[in-house]
């Protein structure tokens, strides 16, 4: 059986572990490690240690920078943290963030984190089990969260 790990944080404002893990378990028959972390920039060694030493074939990173400009700063150190232990470990980590300010509200906000953590968890669900599904999405302008945008060429 194939193993997901699934990485959130404690400082976000809705809990987007739980809307992938549910969202996993809807399609596909798979072993789940959940952790959760403090904040973003606990996500890339939390992330290596579920591939090392727990077997984790793809993780999802999910957390929410606030809308600060030190949370800014942040969010791009744990992008880089992120790539780093995905290069280090040669599996890929799916970062799942949504920027506090984002949302126009706090209700857009927890729509939009809720539906990102889902559609990238299906993003995950195609990427280890029909890779195949996303070449056909190549270039159709897929959006996670928010509506698709659509292909320039219709
Ligand atoms: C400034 C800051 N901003 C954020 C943020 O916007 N989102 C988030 O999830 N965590 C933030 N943190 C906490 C750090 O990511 C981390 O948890 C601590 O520095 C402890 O390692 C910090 C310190």
């Amino acid at each position: 059986m194939k193993t997901i790990g699934i990485v959130d944080t404690t400082f976000a404002r809705f809990d987007m572990g739980s809307a992938a893990v549910d969202e996993i378990k809807q399609h596909v028959s798979a072993r789940i490690i959940r952790i959760t972390v403090p904040g973003i920039k606990d996500l890339p060694v939390a992330s290596k240690k579920l591939i090392d030493e727990q077997g984790c074939e793809i993780v999802m990173a999910l957390g929410m920078p606030g809308a600060a400009q030190k949370d800014k700063m942040c969010a791009h150190e744990a992008s880089t943290g992120i790539i780093q232990a995905q290069l280090m470990t040669n599996t890929h980590i799916i970062e799942v963030f949504v920027h506090e300010d984002e949302g126009k509200d706090e209700k857009e906000l927890a729509f939009l984190m809720e539906n990102r953590a889902r559609e990238h968890a299906l993003n995950v669900v195609d990427l280890l089990f029909k890779p195949e599904k996303l070449v056909k999405q190549a270039g159709t302008g897929q959006r996670q969260g928010f509506e698709d945008v659509g292909s320039l060429r219709g």
